[in-house]
């Protein structure tokens, strides 16, 4: 979220998240769950490129395993969506090149959200406080807060209100998607009926806080926590082979992302990532070492 100005065109990265710790509460009146989330941003990225234009329009590219065809190009795509939220006037052309998994459970659409705030802030020199771009994204969505600040931070509320926290390590991971997408509503239903006995605060990251803050890997995989896996898991039970299998190659603790049906594998560095990579290439397509904390949404070329 630095101050960086253009009138040319502005291409904004934006990265996947992880939720280290996904405590899930009860339903509240309006349907939303109430949370306690720790997020962590890693080294794999969505770009957008927006330019002022005569008309609307979007494009989107990625490698073969983003499911291209499952992003709208339309007005529901959030991308126009926080457009549309923060319109000034005038036309634009919207580029992606997406490497999330689209229905991920790796906030691949928030952080296009998040990139199309910035990028139409720092195009038109608007230089927004982050407070006000903070309260767009909140309410584009519950991650894409998240996907502003980047880093490693607590998200209480829905998941939009968000605050950094300690994080001395360097982490490790290896990523594997799925072919499907699942759908983020729907595991929450499920949630809803296998825990009809949620209780209305979720848990706190106590463990886990203390676990970042001292950078060491086995401390972390220990404490790791996602309320949506059981759920997850019941309507896709072969991410429960998928994560057996990858703590047998050598990961330290494997879990599903999110709402999934991502699945990330906390390793002990590199090397271990790598070989833990390669051990899950020989059985799944498509795996991707990865690395975090990394920034939210910033600025990467202008013009
Ligand atoms: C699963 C997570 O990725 C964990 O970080 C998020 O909770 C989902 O965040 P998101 O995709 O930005 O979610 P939103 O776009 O705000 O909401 C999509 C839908 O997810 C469900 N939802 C989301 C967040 C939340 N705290 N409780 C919910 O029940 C609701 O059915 C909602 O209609
Ligand atoms: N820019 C976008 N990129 C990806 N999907 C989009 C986009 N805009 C709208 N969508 C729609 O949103 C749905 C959810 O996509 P997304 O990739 O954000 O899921 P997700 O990563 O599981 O989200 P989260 O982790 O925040 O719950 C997609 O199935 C698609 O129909």
């Amino acid at each position: 979220m630095r101050a960086e100005r253009a009138s040319k065109p502005v291409t904004v990265r934006a990265a996947a998240k992880i939720n280290l710790h996904l405590a899930v509460g009860a339903p509240r009146p309006d349907g939303f769950h109430p949370l306690d989330t720790v997020y962590t941003a890693i080294d794999l990225y969505d770009d957008l490129t927006l330019a002022a234009a005569d008309a609307d329009s979007l494009a989107v590219d990625g490698p073969p395993y983003v499911d291209v065809a499952g992003i709208p190009t339309d007005a529901s795509n959030i991308a126009v969506r926080a457009l549309a939220e923060v319109a000034c006037g005038g036309a634009h052309t919207v580029r992606i090149g997406k490497r999330i998994p689209v229905a991920g459970g790796m906030a691949g659409g928030s952080a296009d959200a998040a990139a199309a705030l910035l990028a139409h802030d720092r195009l038109h020199g608007l230089d927004q406080s982050d407070e006000v771009l903070l309260a767009q994204a909140a309410r584009l969505g519950s991650d894409v807060p998240f996907s502003l600040v980047g880093g490693t931070a607590r998200g209480r509320g829905r998941g939009e209100v968000v605050e950094r926290v300690e994080d001395a390590g360097t982490w490790w991971w290896v990523v594997v998607p799925s072919d499907t997408g699942l759908s983020t509503p729907a595991v929450y239903r499920h949630f809803d009926v296998l825990r009809p006995d949620a209780p209305s605060q979720p848990a706190e990251p106590t463990e886990l806080l203390a676990a970042l803050a001292t950078g060491e890997p086995v401390r972390l995989a220990r404490t790791l926590r996602n309320d949506l896996e059981e759920p997850a898991i019941d309507l896709r039970p072969e991410l429960g082979t998928l994560i057996e299998r990858g703590e047998v190659e050598g990961a330290l603790r494997g879990m599903v992302s999110g709402s999934g049906p991502t699945c990330v594998f906390l390793c002990e560095g590199r090397d271990e990532a790598m070989a833990v990579a390669a051990g899950l290439s020989a059985t799944y397509d498509v795996v991707l070492p990865a690395m975090g904390p990394v920034a939210g949404a910033h600025v990467v070329t202008t013009g």
